[in-house]
């Protein structure tokens, strides 16, 4: 079967709040969809905003797609207005696309109430629309705007509108969820119905969800399922209001669940990275938690489910998670045993099968410590020191050790702010002092241990600290509040996390700051 994947993330996915892609981002997103294997991307909206109309003139040049093609996106001719005549419908021409894809009304109360005219005029615009792009060489779409709430209000209208637009010439007319109300059960009921009513097979029927009761990725593969070959969605999901059905997830429940071959070999793979790329290019988050390609999708944090993965990491993964491109990860917590234990300690490069004790060890230290504060979750590095600490022979030797620390904060007359650290270590059978001033506490502090471990160590000046972050944990118990720091930490090739706790936030942010460097040493 000849799937056509619909992307629109350039058109309805920039209907997003918060997207605002420059024309050069709209070609590296073209790019990247290309790249993903999808087989048309609908680029914008050509003479409704001069961003859009400088892309479609910019892709003549600028892209070389390998396996899409691109979509122009606009409306059916105005009411009253000759088709020939509208300038709209002239600037989906000069797009120059191969395909255009005009959103026509085929609820019968929109196209009284909104568009102001006849049902009979609405038909003809559709026709007249269709004819005229046909007629100038495109393959014409019809996105049927909020066709199931139309069919549902008036089945013969809406069905109407279909068939016009498939008698006009229209290569598929496609069904639009357009306020995103409906479920899976009313997809499949309203197909089946339109089908029925109008004669139209549903290999010329699209689908595109909008996802207001987030179902709008099973219902795109409930259309699927009832036989509709054309699905438009949007990367990650994007979209006006709650977004579209995300692309990664349709096109990969109807690979991997269903079977259905929609892009071509070798695109699958590439999901997890186009995601995160798509991500960066709409300056936002990657969502953490996305079905198949967010960096949590395949991490385990249950100790009974790692107990299993030892087994089998398929006992309980729903799928090999490298067929999307993604990996699964282990995270150890409170919550671990001691296979979670084993499992990342291996992750990290350590082979605890032979030490039991040390595994038990650990997975009571980690609860212990987690009880009171600690998180070792974003945190492999603290808990890589953490489990070489207790192998037998302590393979870990620390590269130095402090004797003490002192830090005074000076508020001055004029409200400036000094602040000096002393640090007293021992390295290599050396006693060191060293001081230095900082902007804060904390930066004195760090400034002050790399003075001391200077001559030891050079390869410190390469670390750089990437990142700090505080949370006050509250007390419980009885006990007063604690402060977790969490030091992010890199060098030209790695980064890495640590974690300290205390009461007091420059004692917790000592704890982290030592556990970098002391990381940090050990794989330089
Ligand atoms: C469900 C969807 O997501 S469809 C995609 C929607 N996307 C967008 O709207 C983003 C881009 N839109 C725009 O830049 C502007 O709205 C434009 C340029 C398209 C139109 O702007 P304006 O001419 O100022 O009109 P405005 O937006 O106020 O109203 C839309 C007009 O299109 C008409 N219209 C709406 N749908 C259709 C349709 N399917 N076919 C023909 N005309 C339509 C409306 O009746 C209205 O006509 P009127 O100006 O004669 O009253
Ligand atoms: C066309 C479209 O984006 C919709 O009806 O939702």
């Amino acid at each position: 079967m000849d799937y056509q994947v619909f992307d629109t993330t350039l058109r309805d996915g920039a209907q997003r709040e918060g997207i605002s892609y420059t024309v050069a981002d709209k070609l590296a997103v073209a790019r990247l969809l290309d790249e993903f294997g999808v087989g048309f991307i609908e680029g914008g909206w050509p003479g409704a905003m001069p961003k859009d109309t400088e892309f479609f003139e910019r892709a003549k040049t600028e892209l070389d797609l390998k396996h899409a093609v691109l979509v122009a996106f606009g409306a059916t001719r105005k009411a009253g207005v000759d088709v020939a005549t509208d300038p709209q419908v002239q600037a989906l021409l000069d797009a120059g696309t191969p395909v255009v894809c005009v959103v026509a009304k085929s609820d019968i109360r929109h196209v009284e109430r909104a568009l102001r005219t006849t049902g009979d005029e609405n038909l003809a615009m559709v026709r007249d629309t269709v004819r005229h792009l046909v007629a100038n060489g495109r393959r014409a779409f019809v996105d049927c705007e909020h066709f199931f709430d139309g069919f549902r209000h008036d089945p013969a209208y809406t069905a109407s509108v279909v068939k016009t637009a498939i008698d006009a010439g229209a290569e598929r007319v496609v069904m639009c969820d357009t306020n995103g109300g409906m479920l899976p059960s009313m997809i499949t009921k309203a197909i089946t119905e339109v089908v029925e009513r109008t004669g139209v097979s549903p290999e010329l029927l699209g689908i595109h969800c909008q996802n207001d009761t987030a179902c709008a990725v099973a219902n795109t593969v409930a259309a699927v399922e009832a036989g509709v070959q054309h699905f438009q969605c949007t990367a990650n999901g994007y979209g006006e209001r709650p977004g579209n059905a995300d692309l990664f997830a349709v096109v990969s429940n109807l690979q991997l669940k269903l079977g259905r071959k929609v892009l071509p070999d070798g695109c699958l793979e590439k999901a997890t990275r186009v995601s995160t790329a798509l991500a960066e290019i709409a300056n936002i988050a990657p969502d953490t938690h996305q079905a198949y390609v967010g960096a949590a999708a395949f991490a385990h944090k249950a100790g009974l489910h790692a107990s299993a993965i030892k087994v089998d990491p398929l006992l309980y993964n729903h799928v090999d998670p490298a067929v999307v491109g993604n990996d699964m990860r282990i995270l150890v917590t409170e919550m671990a045993g001691r296979a979670s234990i084993e499992l990342k300690s291996r992750e990290l490069g350590i082979d605890l099968a032979g030490h039991p004790d040390t595994l038990s060890t650990v997975t009571r230290r980690v609860k212990d410590l987690e009880a009171v504060g600690w998180s070792f979750e974003a945190a492999d590095a603290s808990f890589e020191l953490l489990v070489r600490s207790e192998l037998p022979g302590a393979e870990y030797a620390r590269p130095f050790a402090l004797e003490s620390y002192r830090v005074q904060v000076e508020h001055r007359e004029d409200d400036t702010v000094l602040c000096e650290a002393t640090v007293k270590v021992r390295v290599h059978g050396e006693r060191v002092i060293a001081t230095a001033e900082g902007n804060g506490p904390v930066n004195a502090l760090d400034e002050a241990l790399r003075t001391a471990l200077a001559n030891h160590y050079p390869q410190l000046k390469t670390f750089e600290l990437a990142d700090f972050k505080v949370r006050i944990l509250e007390g419980s118990h009885g006990t007063n509040a604690v402060t977790r720091v969490l030091v992010g930490t890199s060098d030209h090739n790695r980064r890495w996390t640590t974690v300290g706790v205390h009461e007091n936030v420059v004692e917790a942010s000592w704890t982290a700051l030592v556990d970098a460097l002391t990381y940090g040493l050990g794989k330089s």
